[in-house]
């Protein structure tokens, strides 16, 4: 199993990427339209925020889920019993943003969301007839119009040392959304599990970005793609001593958006959420 680093600019572009998600349920692409300055702007102000102090604040809203997620009551994975070592911020369109933070990170989410639909739509256009049927609307209008898609600003925190013992930084999980576009952070770490069950990082340099099929389009697919384990491992040596921030967008469909015989959207974030530990 490899993951494939895709040039978003070539000819065969789509059935490169699609072919990467379908053998490893990742594809990283490069030359895609996402600016690298923006990016680099976001981590910037965003690490400023958490270092700040002004973060609790913006403490989360329970019911809506939007804001800020202290350590103390980031996820536990499904299946673990600690804590993952992160904080984060929920980013909504409809959500609480720090009005010196808002205008930049909305530029983000819209370009990140508009290029997620194309690249629904090339998955849509790759995947065998005989599964295509099934899918119960075009993958790329599943999200049209969607409140649900979620931009987390995530920042891992330096390691102190006084860690429970086991926690890491994001225990091994797969993704509930349909498909996730999550730019290279600043620091290594993320890596994938094979079908072998070996762990492999996921080689991602400045600029290129990482998307992965999430649980919803492997329901979608009836297993076709891949919904693949992955985890975020603490760092060894002095880049212990350094913050990591990432930036996944997970695309969600519309709550009433039918997924297969067995779940709309709605119904099945909520069971994942569930387990999690955060519903
Ligand atoms: O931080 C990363 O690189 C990945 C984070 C992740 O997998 C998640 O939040 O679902
Ligand atoms: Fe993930």
């Amino acid at each position: 199993m490899r993951v494939q680093n895709v040039d978003f600019t070539q000819d065969d572009a789509r059935q490169r990427f699609v072919a990467s998600l379908r053998e490893t349920g990742f594809a990283v692409l490069r030359h895609h339209p996402l600016p690298p300055s923006l990016l680099t702007s976001i981590y910037r102000h965003w690490l400023a925020f958490f270092a700040g102090g002004d973060a609790e604040a913006w403490r989360y809203d329970p019911r809506h889920q939007d804001g800020y997620f202290p350590p103390e009551v980031s996820e536990t994975a499904k299946g673990q019993s600690v804590k993952d070592l992160k904080e984060y911020y929920h980013v909504y369109p409809w959500g609480r943003i720090p009005p010196s933070l808002r205008d930049e990170i909305l530029d983000y989410y819209r370009r990140a969301e508009a290029l997620a639909a194309t690249l629904l739509g090339w998955i849509e256009a790759e995947t065998p007839a005989e599964i295509a049927v099934h899918y119960r609307e075009p993958l790329s209008r599943m999200i049209e119009g969607s409140q649900q898609t979620l931009l987390r600003v995530l920042h891992y925190p330096p390691l102190r040392g006084d860690e429970v013992p086991g926690a890491v930084r994001a225990a091994a999980h797969e993704d509930i959304n349909l498909i996730t576009v999550l730019p290279a952070a600043n620091e290594p770490g993320l890596e994938v599990r094979s079908r072998e069950g070996e762990w492999l990082a996921v080689p991602c340099d400045p600029g290129q970005l990482v998307i992965n099929v999430g649980d919803m389009l492997e329901e979608a697919s009836r297993g076709y793609f891949p919904s693949t384990t992955h985890r975020v491992v603490n760092p060894r040596g002095p880049a212990r001593e350094q913050s990591r921030l990432s930036l996944p967008l997970f695309l969600h469909p519309r709550p009433e958006v039918v997924l297969s015989e067995r779940h709309t959207a709605d119904s099945y974030l909520k069971e994942r959420l569930r387990e999690l530990g955060v519903l």
